[in-house]
């Protein structure tokens, strides 16, 4: 047995306390017919609605809500079509309404021609919620509401809703809400292109009114963004890069896991080589424990002796789901392969996580310490980046002007199996201040970079 030492509890996160506060989404009350006077809210205008989302299930289905007082709310209030994120409800960011709709929303029903749209009480919500169930796609409940938020967070599919008018209030123009709601309402695209095509069918009624007049295209007043732009990339034989492949939500869920991770048994330190040097980052490992002095797996913390921690279900997922897609670009791009002799599925047992401070560092190396029979058959390492981005140096030897070079952003996952497993790579900077403003603010991670790669050993 080694001796217990003590170790300095390495915290990813800088404002623990300012993220608990803020993990709750604030935004203008407008609706909860079911709230009573037993059920006391979070302000005379508020309510607390939670979404039981599980980490890397994006199935609506799924979803159970409640509000903050207790009592459930009725499910088919939310429960939208398939197609539909939950819920089916979308601030009205543009103009504000000087709070005296609240508790209005705009109702937007049929689709085609019928299209039309109307003001209804929060009271007229189930009704709403019962056409969608009859299968209607073409309902919209706009919250109309002034354009001001408290506070704004999700954590674990928790959302709470809050009257603005509290300390601290942000606008919903901020970069945090634009981030959050097109994430977290990802399926709304699908929903988006119901709509459009409610308005397309208004158009061309109108058109016929003008016939003769230039059609005019379509004007979006948000540009696209980078990171809804998901480009995937087959770097070498066995190497994919999915850019911007983990939401933001997913994101949040990762550092806040490791976070707390991390601070418990076999938790985050500061790894040292043979020679004394320490690694320039902190480290700590999931499922088995890898030891840089030893270059050996073991089933224990080299420091303070205990089991590393399991490796979260919702890892594994999204490392399976990371290799599927990777799969079906591998297909995309040649046909005649399987995608398998290409880059091998795996089951990750062992994960290293990295946190590299701005001043971060990893020279270029192969990852060669799992077992034999894992590198012969070229199981995959698949790594996840999050925070800072970094420069990531790849190549068939340790010649750093001779390895090819690319940026991995928050979000971007990296596959490097088959014949390029044994691939020299390395990370020889950290590009200061580049995470993603909602992520620092909703998770308080320090500046740097997470790095989790995964292994089956
Ligand atoms: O941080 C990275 O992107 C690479 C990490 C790595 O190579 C390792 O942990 O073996
Ligand atoms: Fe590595």
């Amino acid at each position: 047995m080694l001796p217990l030492q003590r170790i300095i509890r390495f915290d990813l996160c800088r404002l623990s306390t300012a993220a608990c506060v803020s993990r709750q989404i604030f935004l203008p009350f407008c609706f909860m017919k079911k709230m009573n006077a037993s059920q006391k809210p979070i302000s005379s205008n508020s309510v607390l609605i939670t979404a039981q989302k599980p980490f890397g299930n994006e199935s609506p289905a799924e979803e159970t809500r409640q509000s903050s007082l207790g009592g459930k709310i009725n499910e088919k209030q939310f429960q939208s079509s398939n197609e539909i994120d939950f819920p089916s409800l979308s601030v009205n960011a543009g103009s504000s309404s000087k709070g005296t709709n609240f508790g209005k929303w705009r109702k937007r029903t049929g689709s085609g021609s019928e299209l039309r749209q109307e003001a209804v009480n929060s009271s007229e919500l189930e009704g709403i919620a019962s056409q969608q169930e009859e299968g209607g796609t073409g309902i919209d409940l706009e919250l109309q509401t002034r354009p001001r938020l408290v506070n704004s967070s999700y954590h674990e599919g928790i959302v709470s809703m809050q009257e603005s008018g509290y300390n601290g209030v942000v606008d919903v123009a901020s970069p945090l809400v634009e981030n959050y709601f097109p994430s977290h309402f990802g399926k709304k695209k699908v929903y988006r292109k119901n709509f459009e095509e409610s308005n397309n069918a208004v158009d061309t009624k109108s058109s016929e009114c003008s016939e003769g007049l230039p059609k005019h295209e379509r004007f979006n007043i948000c540009l696209p963004r980078l990171r809804d732009i998901k480009t995937q990339e087959i770097l070498r034989p066995g190497m994919v890069l999915l850019k911007h492949y983990i939401s933001l939500r997913d994101q949040i869920d990762i550092v806040e896991t490791c976070n707390s991770l991390g601070e418990g048994p076999g938790g985050f330190y500061r790894p040292g080589y043979k020679d004394g040097a320490k690694l320039r980052l902190h480290m700590m490992c999931l499922g088995m424990n890898w030891d840089p002095q030893t270059r050996k797996y073991d089933k224990r913390h080299p420091v303070d002796n205990c089991e590393p921690p399991e490796i979260p279900l919702g890892f594994r997922l999204l490392v399976q789901r990371a290799i599927k897609d990777a799969h079906c670009l591998i297909k995309k791009d040649s046909d005649m392969v399987n995608p398998e002799d290409i880059l091998p599925s795996m089951s990750p047992n062992v994960c290293i996580v990295n946190f590299y401070s701005i001043y971060g560092r990893l020279g270029l190396h192969q990852d060669r310490d799992e077992s034999r029979e894992s590198i012969r058959r070229g199981l995959p390492v698949v790594s996840l980046s999050i925070g800072d981005s970094a420069e990531f140096l790849y190549g068939d030897g340790r010649e750093i002007d001779q390895a090819k070079k690319v940026l991995l952003e928050s979000g971007d996952v990296l596959l490097f199996g088959g014949k390029s497993r044994m691939v020299f790579h390395g990370v020889p900077s950290i590009v200061p201040s580049s995470a993603p403003e909602p992520l620092k603010m909703k998770t308080g991670l320090r500046h740097g970079r997470l790095n989790l790669t995964f292994r089956q050993f």
